[in-house]
């Protein structure tokens, strides 16, 4: 049972008749912008550096594989406000085929298992060249008999600072999010990236002090963009920051970089294929820090930590880091959620920071779950899985 407003009735519609969509809303932002797509609409590109030339809606995964491709939907029906939703006969639409996705199996780590690989991961930035490496975990709900489309309501409502997005892709499946991390972004002539690290609680009195861990954290991923800066010569630039970033339940410390878009217009691809994953997601040396996250990961991240967005649709750019998101199966949300990890790491606290980013998404799962007309079939108590509640 839904609220039925006409965007919640709208996605409903959308999933149930399996059609594939984006639907995103900018930081801000009020209203929800969507674009929908027939099968062949989708592209899968075989290297990030295929966006060269482009246009669409981008779903990029943390590294490319058989079950996470790079997908483009090229643009078909862009719909941008409320009146543009209404005005769709949406009846209209053919149902398309489910194909049911190969069953995936989902790794939840134990919090003493994790407790160890961040001991470990520890040990070894402080013996080796590797100097922070991002280590992450899956969070499982269970999902009951809720709306989606009300869920993605929901979520926008709590976090209006972020980037909320849903979006139903074949190859990728369904999957929701609210990441405050832009990864490259247009402002007219003017191109945007930042750097977004270090994690704190959000404070109601605004008065953040920043250690030096995070401090640190944070530095390196400016020093990597500008590394990539100079790679394409960019230059001149300014900056922004670091300064506080408040998003969901937490804080971080973020730096803005703009510069002139002409220095890269014929190369974006290539651009945006050098800068992702960031040390923000990924770590330092880049190389040494996927290869350490393929071993000490036993989940696959697909879509997490990859980026998503509009990409020179309308001549913009918006494209955001998936983080605090899900994949949304036939019965659970399963949250991903990661941290930063340096030589002052401290394994517990590492544990809470994972858990704290994935409130956001818990919570608008509670709300959505608890005000549900139909509450008996799903009772409160299997909501979460135990001990994920903070
Ligand atoms: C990796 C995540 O977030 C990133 C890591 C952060 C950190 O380590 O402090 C902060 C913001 C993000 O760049 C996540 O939310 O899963």
């Amino acid at each position: 049972m839904t609220r039925g407003d006409s965007y919640t009735v709208f996605f409903d519609q959308l999933l149930q008749k399996n059609r594939p969509f984006a639907a995103w809303s900018l930081p801000g932002e009020t209203a929800p912008e969507i674009l929908l797509g027939e099968p062949s609409d989708i592209l899968f590109l075989e290297d990030f550096d295929r966006l060269n030339g482009q246009e669409g809606f981008v779903f990029a995964p943390f590294r490319i594989d058989e079950n996470s491709p790079l997908i483009l939907m090229k643009p078909g029906v862009y719909l941008k406000d409320e009146k543009a939703i209404k005005a769709f006969d949406i009846e209209a639409l053919p149902s398309l085929e489910c194909k049911t996705p190969a069953s995936r199996d989902f790794y939840i780590i134990a919090q003493e298992n994790y407790l160890k690989d961040i001991d470990e991961t520890v040990r070894v930035i402080q013996s080796t060249k590797l100097s922070k490496v991002i280590v992450s975990r899956i969070i499982p709900a269970k999902r009951g008999n809720e709306s989606i489309g009300e869920l993605y309501m929901q979520l926008r409502r709590q976090t209006p600072n972020a980037m909320v997005y849903l979006v139903n892709l074949p190859g990728a499946g369904l999957w929701m999010g609210a990441t405050p991390e832009v990864l490259l972004q247009s402002k007219g002539k003017t191109l945007e990236t930042v750097s977004l690290a270090g994690t704190q609680s959000r404070r109601d009195d605004s008065d953040y002090r920043w250690h030096t861990k995070e401090i640190e954290e944070q530095a390196f991923v400016s020093r990597y963009m500008l590394d990539v800066f100079y790679k394409f010569n960019i230059h001149p630039y300014t900056t922004q920051g670091p300064e506080t970033l408040e998003s969901g339940r937490v804080a971080h410390l973020k730096t803005s970089f703009n510069f002139s878009a002409k220095k890269v217009e014929d190369k974006l691809g290539d651009f945006v294929a050098q800068l992702h994953p960031t040390p923000a997601v990924c770590g330092l040396p880049k190389s040494k820090a996927h290869r350490f996250i393929s071993t000490i990961e036993k989940h696959d991240r697909r879509y997490y930590s990859g980026y998503l967005g509009p990409w020179r649709m309308n001549d913009c750019i918006r494209l955001f880091v998936n983080l605090r998101c899900m994949e949304i199966t036939a019965d659970n949300y399963m949250l991903y959620s990661g941290g930063g990890i340096t030589a002052r790491s401290v394994p517990a606290e590492e544990w809470d920071e994972t858990t704290k980013k994935a409130t956001t998404l818990l919570s608008a799962i509670e709300a959505v779950q608890t005000n549900d007309f139909n509450k008996e079939t799903h009772s409160a108590t299997g909501l979460f899985t135990a001990g994920q509640r903070n």
